[in-house]
């Protein structure tokens, strides 16, 4: 199997999350989903939501599909980094991304949303791609689409092709070598707890020295922006006129016409340039002459976390070999 699906901003303002066409049961209803290599829980709004958590989303009716089943006495409850969650049942069903078909997924139905959740109406779900040691159903754990559907797959890898501002793609089990340039530099992957952890070798700011020095964080889709050490923010940020670490807005500000430096980090021998435009996340509110920038720091969550502003900047191949790696190329 291979197959092909995209992944297309939710906001034509600004790269909040991407979201993924996919289709479950018999017959197929279509939902847009959150490709999300942060987390291994597939879960949909569904006909059990309470209909006032529910707006404007699409749902997953499992008893509109003749081949949904009910996993019986199974729940699933998730809490995510940035305060959200859901909660509730499980049935297995028919999936498909891309034309990637799984005859039995896993599809977790939400009893209960949270209001992030019900007031972010683009996006229907999640599809966890990170390792199945993190799904949260109880009391048997299930697997991710990506285990499941690996042993079918020409190769056990998927690849992430995100774009600024437009949609990209999500590619599984092969590699196109039309989406990148040079070469892919692969670097081993640390799977436990479950995340896609990888370590970086280095960073620079603008056209500055390059500082080789590790940086261990995990690839993740489903991360809005990029957060790193402390020590690495305050030299980005020296470089902008204006720029304050501010309380009320929840990080990094800066005037929205300051010019920014690009940030350059490494991948075993290679280098990645994220762009000024992609370090200028968005105008804390519309309109206002003060934007929030798309490197924030890493101290208050506990794990560096390389999201979608580091991904859009590359091609990545999640390699689900035996041992993972995790491979970036130049686009
Ligand atoms: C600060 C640390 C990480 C925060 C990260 N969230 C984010 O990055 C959210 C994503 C979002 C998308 C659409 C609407 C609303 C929010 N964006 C966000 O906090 N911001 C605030 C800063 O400006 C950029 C947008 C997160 O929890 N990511 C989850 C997956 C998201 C959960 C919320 C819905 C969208 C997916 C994750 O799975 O990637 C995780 F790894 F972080 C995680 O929590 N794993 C358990």
């Amino acid at each position: 199997d291979t197959g092909s699906a995209a992944a297309t901003p939710i906001d034509p303002r600004f790269d909040i999350a991407y979201v993924t066409p996919v289709t479950i049961g018999t017959p197929p209803q279509t939902l847009q989903l959150d490709l999300d290599t942060g987390s291994s829980d597939l879960w949909v709004f569904s006909s059990h939501t309470p209909a006032s958590q529910v707006r404007g989303q699409r749902i997953y009716a499992p008893d509109k599909s003749t081949t949904s089943k009910l996993l019986n006495g199974h729940t699933w409850s998730i809490t995510y980094g940035d305060g959200s969650g859901s909660r509730g049942n499980v049935y297995t069903d028919k999936f498909t991304i891309g034309g990637v078909t799984v005859k039995s997924q896993a599809i977790e139905t939400a009893q209960q949303v949270s209001s992030s959740f019900t007031t972010e109406d683009a996006i229907d779900g999640l599809v966890g791609l990170g390792f199945s040691t993190l799904n949260t159903v109880s009391p048997n754990g299930q697997l991710t689409f990506f285990d499941n559907a690996k042993p079918n797959l020409d190769s056990p890898v998927f690849t992430a092709d995100l774009k600024y501002m437009k949609p990209g793609t999500y590619d599984f089990g092969f590699i196109d070598k039309t989406k990148y340039t040079g070469e892919i530099t692969y670097v081993p992957v640390e799977t436990d707890p479950g995340y896609w952890t990888f370590t970086s070798s280095g960073y620079g700011v603008g056209s500055g020295t390059f500082s080789s020095s590790p940086i261990t964080g995990i690839a993740d889709t489903g991360t809005s922006l990029v957060y790193l050490p402390t020590a690495i923010v305050t030299a980005y940020y020296r470089q902008v006129q204006g720029a304050t670490n501010s309380r009320s807005y929840g990080g990094y500000v800066f005037p929205c016409n300051s010019t920014l430096p690009a940030f350059v980090f490494g991948v075993g021998e290679a280098k990645f340039t994220i762009p000024p435009s992609y370090m200028s996340y968005a105008a804390v509110t519309d309109g206002s002459p003060t934007c929030f920038g798309g490197l924030q720091s890493s101290s208050g969550i506990g794990v560096n976390i390389w999201g979608d502003v580091a991904l859009k900047a590359a091609f990545v191949v999640f390699n689900g070999e035996e041992p993972p790696t995790i491979g970036w190329a130049n686009k």
